[in-house]
């Protein structure tokens, strides 16, 4: 293995490996910046989540939170491991459509859904609409009378826990964008908007405490204060619900300072929680809904990099190049997060000097990984990124007019293109002369 924090193979020529398939092979024949996914690691991933509630005997869904990484063949890897789909736009539902998504397992998400998403949604009659905020009601309200629908929702409550995580990707905290607040009643006036609706069938709540977190103390914090919400509707309204989404948020290994929990405990631990409340209260298990996305292909993926110029200022560092960086990964410039890499042709080379590796974009942000240790490294050598599967594609920009990378995914041996790289025709397809 490469790394014990990476578990990716060296094979005989001294180059990194994922799923069976030679990188520096891989780099050579679809060109770089690369992303490269091993399916059968996200088919695990995925698995793990699905088989602790299987073997706790719990109904639940399992969605995959989609904006991690959207596309028509990763959509259509979500199909085949039976999971549900956390869509937030038009274009991720439109995503999944295309990749023949069953709609009853797409749930539409987001804190300002136009009226044509809401209107998609409704018309394909998607399986569930997580409300965020009154105007979600009314738009939900208006588009069922209009095409004579019913749709089933959850609400978005913000149970005011902060996770332990970057302040950008709390969610569950008082002071959040997302959902109705638990402390000040607004949750409860939502809730007494749908309860016994004509055409919103309300099933229950949601709530996400945040993004890439490493304990379970937050999640059970959350569930004891959405119970204790719950006690108060079944006092006042005699009301149980049928399902409580818990969100996702659940962390991988970027770097070796990461100590991920197995996703079973994560799982068993909110069972744990859910169960103790449901006695407290004497009513029935709900369906338990999660929605992990980074979980499910953060680390699977790899980015595959050619290394171009160097830098070296004496006694301060070395700057090395690649010919990508921000545009295809944003999260070290907007969240300062960290990365490991190795170099793929030199992946059983002993490491002789640190350096930092540098995007190409007009930007000093633009950094991928600071200090960096590798072996002599020369023009031409192959990086690979580890951890990049989730939220890296799904994040990329045009800055720069760089076009987007491609996407290959790899299983047992086999590789196929599943995204095309953006051409320089792409770039400008939307451009109209002015003259
Ligand atoms: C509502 C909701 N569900 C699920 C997710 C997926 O989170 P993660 O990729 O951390 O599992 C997010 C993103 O944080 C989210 O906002
Ligand atoms: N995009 C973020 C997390 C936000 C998740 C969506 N609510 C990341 O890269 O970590």
């Amino acid at each position: 293995m490469i790394t014990e924090y990476h578990p990716f193979p060296i094979n005989k020529n001294g180059h990194l490996e994922i799923g069976g398939m030679d990188t520096v092979e891989l780099a050579e024949k679809y060109g770089t910046p690369l992303y490269v996914y091993d399916v059968s690691m996200i088919r695990k991933n995925a698995r793990s989540f699905v088989e602790t509630f299987e073997r706790l005997g719990v109904q639940a869904k399992v969605a995959y939170a989609s904006k991690a990484f959207s596309s028509i063949a990763m959509l259509q890897v979500a199909k085949q491991e039976n999971l549900c789909l956390d869509v937030v736009s038009e274009g991720e539902l439109y995503t999944a459509l295309l990749a023949d998504f069953p709609v009853e397992k797409i749930h539409l998400h987001g804190n300002n859904k136009s009226l044509d998403e809401i209107t998609m949604a409704i018309k394909h009659d998607i399986g569930c609409i997580v409300i965020d905020n009154f105007y979600d009601i009314e738009l939900i309200e208006q588009v069922t009378k209009v095409y004579g629908k019913k749709i089933n929702v959850l609400i978005r409550v913000t149970p005011g826990v902060e996770s332990h995580t970057h302040e950008y990707i709390m969610t569950g905290n008082e002071d959040s964008k997302f959902g109705f607040d638990l402390q000040n009643g607004q949750a409860e006036e939502a809730f007494q908007k749908l309860l016994n609706h004509e055409t919103i069938h309300f099933r229950g709540l949601h709530c996400h405490i945040g993004s890439q977190i490493f304990e379970t103390d937050g999640f059970k914090v959350a569930v004891d204060l959405l119970f204790e919400e719950l006690g108060k509707w079944k006092e006042r309204y005699n009301y149980t619900p049928e399902v409580l989404n818990l969100g996702g948020g659940f962390g991988i290994r970027y770097t070796k300072e990461d100590q991920p929990l197995p996703y079973n405990i994560y799982v068993e631990e909110l069972i744990k929680s859910v169960r103790n409340q449901v006695n407290l209260l004497n009513i029935s298990m709900p369906e338990i809904w999660i929605e992990p996305g980074r979980a499910i292909v953060g680390n699977t993926g790899i980015t595959l990099y050619t290394i171009g110029s160097m830098k070296n200022i004496p006694d301060i560092r070395k700057y090395v190049s690649v010919n990508g960086g921000m545009t295809d990964n944003i999260r070290p410039a907007l969240y300062q997060a960290k990365y490991d890499a190795v170099i793929a042709n030199k992946a059983n080379q002993p490491v002789t000097e640190e350096v930092s590796i540098a995007g190409k974009a007009c930007e000093s942000g633009d950094m991928l990984i600071w200090d960096l240790s590798v072996p002599n490294v020369e023009h031409g050598d192959i990086l690979a990124v580890f951890s990049t599967g989730a939220y890296n594609y799904s994040m990329a920009s045009h800055y720069n007019r760089i076009p987007n990378a491609a996407v290959v995914f790899v299983e047992n041996g086999v590789d196929k293109l599943v995204v095309k790289r953006e051409t320089m025709e792409d770039v400008v397809r939307n451009d109209l002369s002015y003259l």
